[in-house]
Order: structure tokens, then C-alpha cells, then sequence
């Protein structure tokens, strides 16, 4: 079947990185998306500070919107305390089986529920279907103009902790200008925009870190 560039970074985290081994994963694909084709992964530099936030944070269960290749996926999973577990939306099908093996490459997977569809039916379900009292973390990473209503969604269906942490990418690029406009002038969040730079790129983007008071 037609070759793809997720199969092609799939074919490059095979080849280059050790299994098990989730930082032999994440440089595999930093390095595949550096040299051999660019890729909307969060990145090593944005990625750093997106490990900073979840090693600070520690959360016990966090949602991510926008599985994409698993690469952030790869990256928080391996930062969780045993127990903790990262829920992971994704609505295109072979996004996601690449992504699945992605996340089982890196070992990971037993702290990962990847789960396709789309997050306007899925947030919802959390509770009953998922089990979900309410998220520690949350990161926002899929169709830039999403993040406001689904941001909406998750505060109506009562699933964000008092003291919850979202943290959304390309915040400047592509932009998601509504939401920072509703996050940074809600009173119900304190939020923090971290400067960085558009993955494997010298174009300024950056991630805005917003903390739900309740
Ligand atoms: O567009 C970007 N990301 C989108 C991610 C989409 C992924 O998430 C999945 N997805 C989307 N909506 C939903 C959904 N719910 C919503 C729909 O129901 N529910 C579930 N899954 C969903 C898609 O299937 C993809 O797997 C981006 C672009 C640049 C960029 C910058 C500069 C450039 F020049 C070019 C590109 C840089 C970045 O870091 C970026 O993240
Ligand atoms: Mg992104």
C-alpha cells in the first residue's frame, strides 16, 4: 500500500531505536523529522518544555487531543509515575495504528489508551465509558481552531481538577488565536505563553500553559 509519511517515520523509529528504550524513540523521530522529512511533532524543543510541565506536575491522569504519530504520547507516557495513565485521542485510523506502534515500540503502552474517534464525541464519555473523575494535565496538540470548544467541553462536562494544567501547542504557529484570547482573560485560569520555536525550525511558536482555578 502507498507509502506514507507516518509509515515512513514509523520505518525510521524500527530502524533506529532500541525497543523499550522511549528516548532511543523520541531522537529517532527528532532525528527522521530533522533530516529526512519534516513532521508536526511537538518536538525537542518545545518537547522539553512539555516534559518539564508533566515532571513538575506529576499528574495522575492526563489527556491528550491529537495523537498524531505518538510522538508527544511517547514523551509524557514515559515521564508518569506507575499507576498514572494518559488517555489519547485520535480520529484518523492510520494515524492512530501507526501511533499504536509507535507507543508499543517505546514500551510505553501500558500507560497509553489510545482511543480513535473524534474528542467532540469522545470528551463526553470520559466518565462513564472511561472511567474519568476529572484530568490532571491536559495537551492540546490536534486542529488548531478545536481547542477553544473542546477546552469548553471538557469545563461543561465537569472533567478538569481544580488546579489542572492544559497546555496547548502552536499557540503563535499555525495560531489558535480564540482560544488564548478566552484562556488568557478568563478569570477562571492563570495561564503562561513559554517562547519556543515551530518544531525543527527557527520560526517562532510556543506553548501557553493555563492552570484551571476551579
Ligand atoms: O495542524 C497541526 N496540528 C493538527 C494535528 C492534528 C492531529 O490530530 C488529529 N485530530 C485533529 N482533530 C481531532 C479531533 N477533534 C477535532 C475534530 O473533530 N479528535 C481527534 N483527533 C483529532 C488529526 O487526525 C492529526 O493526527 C500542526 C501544524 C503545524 C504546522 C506549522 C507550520 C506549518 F507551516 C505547517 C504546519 C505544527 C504543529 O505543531 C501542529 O500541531
Ligand atoms: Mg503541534
Amino acid at each position: 500500500t502507498r507509502s506514507t509519511r507516518p509509515k515512513r517515520l514509523l520505518r525510521a523509529v524500527q530502524k533506529n531505536a532500541t525497543r523499550g528504550d522511549p528516548l532511543s524513540v523520541i531522537s529517532a523521530i527528532d532525528h527522521f523529522c530533522r533530516h529526512s522529512e519534516w513532521a508536526m511533532n511537538v518536538g525537542d524543543e518545545k518537547g522539553s518544555i512539555l516534559d518539564s510541565v508533566v515532571s513538575e506536575l506529576n499528574p495522575n491522569t492526563s489527556l491528550e487531543l491529537g495523537t498524531y504519530c505518538g510522538y508527544s504520547t511517547v514523551r509524557i507516557a514515559r515521564l508518569l509515575p506507575p499507576g498514572a495513565r494518559l488517555i489519547t485521542l485520535e480520529f484518523n485510523p492510520d494515524y492512530a495504528a501507526v501511533a499504536r506502534q509507535v507507543i508499543s515500540w517505546a514500551g510505553v503502552q501500558d500507560k497509553v489508551e489510545l482511543v480513535e474517534g473524534p474528542s467532540g464525541d469522545l470528551i463526553p464519555q470520559m466518565k462513564e465509558r472511561f472511567g474519568v473523575e476529572t484530568f490532571d494535565f491536559v495537551f492540546l496538540d490536534h486542529w488548531k481552531d478545536r481547542y477553544l470548544p473542546d477546552t469548553n467541553l471538557l469545563e461543561e462536562c465537569g472533567l478538569l481538577r481544580k488546579g489542572a494544567v492544559l497546555l496547548a501547542d502552536n499557540v503563535i504557529c499555525p495560531g489558535t488565536p480564540e482560544y488564548l484570547a478566552y484562556i488568557r482573560n478568563s478569570p477562571r485560569y492563570e495561564s503562561r505563553y513559554f517562547q519556543s520555536h515551530l518544531e525543527y525550525t527557527k520560526v517562532e511558536d510556543g506553548l501557553e500553559k493555563s492552570v484551571f482555578l476551579g
